[in-house]
């Protein structure tokens, strides 16, 4: 078997190596003379698998090790009997983590605290479902808008649901985590523009780990230069790898497309596509990726006595992922750069991107501490307890 395989994607050598010849190449220098022979086709965000790179060639499955699929055309594969797979859910946790991540700096910033705010999330999937129910068990309101799910009997939940534009209306913190569609009855596709950015309230946090053409990006801009009471948060850009330094000089927090990025979910990711080839191929799953994972570097933190509340939770949440370290990197490399640096730049950030491990690899020790402590760390799902 030849599998051409995007050479980001982690353990590849080590899932696959034994199945036949691995070719491991830039993902997007990926072209249709690198995969006219292949059998398999295993990709991440940045290769489009469309009709002109598929077409003639001998692949019968494409894989991609993410949970969005906007960079496939699915329709085509499937005209050609190609079978596919993706990742579902298999970063959601980081992307959670990136969000609360980001909102811990910013209450520190701004002198809010979260329960004292109302949480919108535009698409209650993978990340969006996962990030309400947190944002419950924190005591936080929260209440989301997707249609698809609130009119489909099967998926529907007790959850409060609204429309676009009531959520856009009661929030005071907005978090987009949609696919980017650009048809279908809720087409993505510039949910946010114009209009919904002036109908922000005042104060309002815009987060965007969902895809970058979400939100119109022109229009944020010129809103961003109108009125400087939003703050914004932005993983995700038009037109990346290109990502604008005007509009990244405006956003008070701005990382490269990494908000999925902690190891445990790139592995989960690579596993979710190695068994899927081997279902696909009637192979056995020999390897086991977490007996394979590395172990954290950072593995218990405890804490005194006495230490205050939101010390204690931002200490270990910034101890594991401290998301101004990404923030930082990134304004320090694209900003003033020329292309084609900016785009070489920011994939570059991308594929060295430091080890990040999800909150569950660490186990925080609270001797004495309130009830209501663990609680938040076990909501926001630390381990707890001393084991060492
Ligand atoms: N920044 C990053 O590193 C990452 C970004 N993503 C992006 O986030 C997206 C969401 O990820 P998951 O939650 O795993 O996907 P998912 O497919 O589990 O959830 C997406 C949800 O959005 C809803 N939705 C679709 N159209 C909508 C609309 N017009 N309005 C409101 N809701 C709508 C769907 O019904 C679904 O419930 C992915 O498609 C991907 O594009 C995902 C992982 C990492
Ligand atoms: O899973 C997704 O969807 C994502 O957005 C990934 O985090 C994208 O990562 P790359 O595939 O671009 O490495």
């Amino acid at each position: 078997m030849k599998i051409v395989a995007d050479e980001n994607i982690p353990l590849l050598m080590e899932c696959f190596g034994a199945m036949g010849e691995v070719v491991a190449l830039p993902g997007r220098s990926i072209s249709p003379e690198d995969v006219q022979d292949a059998d398999a086709l295993l990709v991440r965000s940045v290769t489009k698998v469309s009709r002109q790179l598929v077409e003639n060639s001998s692949l019968k499955f494409v894989g991609t090790a993410t949970a969005g699929f906007d960079h496939i055309d699915r329709d085509y594969l499937a005209s050609q009997g190609i079978a596919f797979s993706h990742a579902p859910g298999c970063n959601a946790t980081a992307v959670v983590e990136y969000v609360l991540a980001a909102l811990d700096i910013l209450a520190e910033r701004d002198g809010f605290e979260l329960r004292d705010r109302r949480v919108g999330i535009i698409g209650k999937g993978q990340v969006g479902g996962r990030l309400y129910r947190m944002m419950e068990r924190l005591g936080v309101d929260v209440c989301a808008c997707d249609p698809l799910l609130e009119s489909n009997e099967d998926s529907r939940d007790d959850a409060r649901y609204v429309s676009v534009d009531q959520l856009i209306e009661c929030s005071d913190i907005i978090c987009l985590h949609t696919p980017l569609t650009m048809d279908g009855p809720y087409p993505t596709h510039y949910l946010i523009g114009e209009q919904q950015l002036r109908a922000m309230k005042p104060g309002t946090v815009l987060i965007n780990a969902g895809r970058g053409p979400v939100i119109d990006n022109a229009a944020l801009k010129q809103c961003l230069s109108e009125r400087d009471d939003l703050t914004v948060v932005l993983d995700v850009w038009e037109h990346e790898p290109d990502a604008d330094p005007e509009l990244m000089a405006q956003v008070d927090i701005a990382t490269p497309h990494i908000a999925g990025y902690s190891l445990d979910g790139k592995i989960r990711g690579t596993e979710m596509i190695y068994k899927a080839l081997c279902q696909h191929f009637g192979l056995p799953a020999r390897v086991r990726l977490p007996a394979i994972t590395p172990l954290p570097v950072l593995k218990q933190m405890k804490f005194s006595e006495g230490t205050s509340f939101s010390t204690t939770c931002s200490k270990a949440i910034r101890s594991v992922y401290d998301i101004r370290r990404d923030d930082a990197v990134m304004r320090k490399g694209l900003m003033g750069a020329e292309e084609p640096q900016r785009r070489l730049t920011f994939d570059r950030l991308r594929k060295d991107y430091p080890e990040r491990r999800e909150f569950s690899t660490l186990r925080v020790e609270l001797k004495n501490c309130a009830a209501e402590l663990t609680d938040v760390f076990q909501a926001l799902q630390f381990k707890i307890g001393d084991e060492l």
